[in-house]
């Protein structure tokens, strides 16, 4: 028995990626266990984000990276001949990068792009309430309740983020991952992430890659420490922080690398 989930929302299988032969993450298995945050952390370049973006196919766009070994979401194969279709993975397996990353677009248009590309509701009042209740979730609501019609790239960079995951969430996406979803932000505008992913968890499941520490404590339930391509250590978040198994966790945790 491991300290993981029976019921994983997704899991990875010797899940490995090579960057035009180069290895990046070396065959990992991790069990995401359903409405919590996983939070992945590790030095710089030991494949956390690669790993995160193996999650959704994002992988598939970059052209040097050859992905192999298996991911499920709720039991269901993401890759191979009998893989998912990756704009329907994505839809259900939303994301939200480092930089917020805003359409060109208005407020409310940036919240209706996914909505309509899956043709969820109609315009009108069907959608305009998709995109109020999207901004509510986001905690952004009342601040551009009486500006839907500016661009989303006009707000302050923390609101920018939420916009984004406002973005995110307006397709009920099944999982949300992040990227350092807070690395650009000032510790304010983290705060409100921080807060907001704690609510956004009892409605879906979330995997985050972090650099800080505190903030994967703070928020998350689960973490998996990443090193050299491979994860070393994975259990409650709690344990990893107070009673790492293994010397490499125990040596990042505690600052004496990465
Ligand atoms: N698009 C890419 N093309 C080629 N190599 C890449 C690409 N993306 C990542 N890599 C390489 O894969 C390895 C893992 O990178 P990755 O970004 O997944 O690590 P990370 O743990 O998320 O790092 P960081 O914490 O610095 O963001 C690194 O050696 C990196 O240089």
């Amino acid at each position: 028995m491991t300290e993981q989930s029976i019921q994983p929302k997704m899991t990875a299988r010797t899940l490995a990626v090579h960057y035009g032969g180069k290895p990046a993450l070396k065959g990992v298995d991790l069990d995401i266990a359903a409405g919590e945050v996983t939070a992945l952390i590790g030095p710089s370049g030991c494949g956390k984000s690669t790993f995160l973006r193996c999650l959704n196919r994002m992988n598939d766009t970059i052209a040097a990276a050859r992905v192999s070994g298996s991911a499920t979401l709720d039991g269901e194969e993401i890759y191979g001949a009998a893989g998912m279709d990756p704009v329907l993975l994505r839809a259900r397996v939303g994301m939200v990068f480092q930089r917020p990353n805003p359409f060109p677009k208005s407020i409310y248009d940036n919240v209706a792009f996914g909505p309509r590309l899956h043709r969820l509701v109609a315009e009108g009042e069907a959608m305009d309430s998709l995109v109020r209740r999207s901004l509510e979730r986001a905690g952004l609501w009342k601040e551009v309740k009486d500006v839907l019609g500016q661009m989303g790239t006009g707000l302050s960079g923390g609101q920018q983020q939420r916009l984004c995951i406002a973005r995110a969430i307006a397709v009920e996406p099944e999982v949300i991952l992040m990227d350092e979803p807070c690395s650009a932000l000032d510790p304010i505008a983290t705060a409100r992430i921080e807060e907001l992913i704690d609510e956004l968890r009892e409605s879906f499941t979330i995997v985050m890659v972090t650099h800080s520490m505190q903030q994967a404590a703070r928020v998350s339930q689960t973490t998996a420490f990443f090193h050299l391509g491979d994860i070393v250590e994975v259990g409650a978040t709690e344990r990893i922080f107070t009673a790492p198994a293994n010397p490499l966790t125990q040596g990042y945790i505690t600052g004496r690398f990465g």
